[in-house]
């Protein structure tokens, strides 16, 4: 880790011990700029830090440097879902910001992901420019709206009256809730299945996240008594000179069949005294798109969602599965995990696929940060192509591959972390 004189050097990048928590937190609020956050906020990323895969970087007694990661189970296209380290609380010191603190916290905990034997690390970026050095690639978007619902008409499939609509307090519906989510994680690549804690995070109600808004509604969808899906929202009321113009600002939305979603679409652009539907992170094929009258008036935009980073190559591309044959020689470079770097062949479809190494020629050139933009099917190996990212060495391996990387369903991360 490099030094500096003026602050003296840093003298240790070591796993986090319990009892240095709170120091070590307070560094990470400090360089996201110090506001500090509500007790319970703080309470529930205390007891979800894991302090054994949480690293710190320490100026004698001053904690200047956090990281930590998670162990999460991303979903990929096939419906498997794969161990993963999703990495998190980032942060180093403005006093010792661009002397390597970052870079061997990332070099570390790569190295410590590797000997975990996960193959895939995954984040949510502060700043997209920070990761890419690191093998990180933007893998999922989220769509964003700002829906204005006294305009835009909503046409909803045929049953949708049937499905039964009640407000619930968050908390008291949370069991069922859950389950609409377990069930849909194998449907979507990029979601996280649900690992023990962090259901409480979409329950967080602080008043700092509120903007005048209402406290967190919530409305379930049921049929025959179960929940088959539900929504999340606050309310900010507003008015001028013309009468109402609140705003129904969405948190959470999930259903398990057209009808639920449809339902609760309908549900949340006739919200009396509201004139405006907003939406943040939302897959880039959420259906509300399809049910729209005029998709202009929603305003539509996307963003980066989760950058993912494939540790091991081999062990990565095996995990998932490809919707159509493929079987290609891919020349991959890699310079900061170089255990990745070289000619691995990709055989595989639909039912599986196996990825080793081989000494074959060449067929398709790239880095390991386009296999990670690629892999959960979100971003085209064609894409990247056109864009001179991925050169094809053979004719026809290029389209072999875009389409089989392919996903149906858009991948989508559903809550940062
Ligand atoms: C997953 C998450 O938690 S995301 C949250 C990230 N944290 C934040 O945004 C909090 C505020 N920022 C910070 O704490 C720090 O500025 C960090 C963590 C982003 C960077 O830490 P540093 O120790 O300064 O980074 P480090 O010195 O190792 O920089 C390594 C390289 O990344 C570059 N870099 C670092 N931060 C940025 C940035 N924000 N934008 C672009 N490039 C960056 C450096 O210029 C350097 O480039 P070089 O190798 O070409 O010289």
């Amino acid at each position: 880790m490099a030094n500096d004189s003026a602050t003296g050097p840093v003298t240790e990048l070591r796993v986090l011990r319990q009892d240095d928590w709170d120091p070590w937190y307070d560094t990470l609020i400090r360089a996201f700029g110090g506001v500090p956050e509500s007790t319970e906020e703080r309470e529930l990323w205390n007891a979800l830090t894991e302090a054994d895969r949480s690293l710190g970087a320490w100026d004698g007694d001053s904690c200047v440097g956090t990281a930590g990661a998670f162990s999460f189970r991303l979903s990929v296209p096939g419906g498997a879902v794969l161990p993963v380290a999703g990495v998190t609380m980032v942060g180093v010191s403005a006093t010792h910001r661009r002397r390597g603190v970052l870079t061997a916290m990332m070099r570390r905990q790569l190295d410590d992901i590797r000997s975990w034997g996960e193959p895939l690390a995954a984040l949510t970026a502060s700043e997209p420019a920070i990761y890419g050095r690191f093998g990180y690639a933007a893998a999922t978007f989220g769509l964003s709206a700002e829906i204005d619902t006294g305009r835009v008409r909503l046409s909803v499939p045929s049953g949708t009256d049937d499905v039964r609509l009640r407000y619930a307090a968050p908390a008291d519906v949370l069991d069922g809730c859950e389950a609409v989510h377990a069930r849909l994680v194998p449907g979507r690549p990029g979601m996280l299945a649900r690992q023990p804690g962090w259901e409480r995070v979409g329950l967080l109600d602080p008043e700092s996240e509120r903007d005048g808004a209402s406290p967190l509604q919530c409305v379930v969808a049921e049929r025959d008594g179960e929940v088959t899906g539900y929504a999340r929202f606050r309310v900010k009321p507003g008015w001028d000179v013309s009468g109402h113009n609140g705003t129904v600002v969405l948190t959470e939305l999930a259903g398990l069949d057209p009808r639920t979603r449809a339902a609760l679409w309908r549900f949340l652009f006739g919200i009396d005294l509201t004139t405006t539907l907003s939406v943040r992170g939302r897959p880039v094929d959420d259906d509300w798109q399809y049910l729209v009258s005029d998709l202009r008036r929603c305003r539509p935009r996307l963003r980066d969602s989760l950058f993912v980073r494939l540790v091991d190559v081999g062990a990565a591309l095996e995990a998932r599965t490809y919707q159509a044959p493929v079987d290609v020689v891919f020349e991959v470079t890699d310079d900061f995990c170089p255990w990745n770097a070289g000619r691995w062949r990709l055989t595989g479809d639909a039912k599986g696929a196996s990825c080793t190494r081989t000494e074959d020629a060449p067929e398709l050139a790239l880095s390991v940060r386009e296999l990670g933009a690629a892999y959960l099917g979100g971003v085209s190996l064609a894409s990247l192509a056109a864009a001179g990212r991925v050169r094809e060495l053979r004719g026809g391996a290029l389209s072999e591959a875009a389409v089989a990387f392919g996903s149906a369903v858009a991948p989508w991360l559903p809550h940062g972390f």
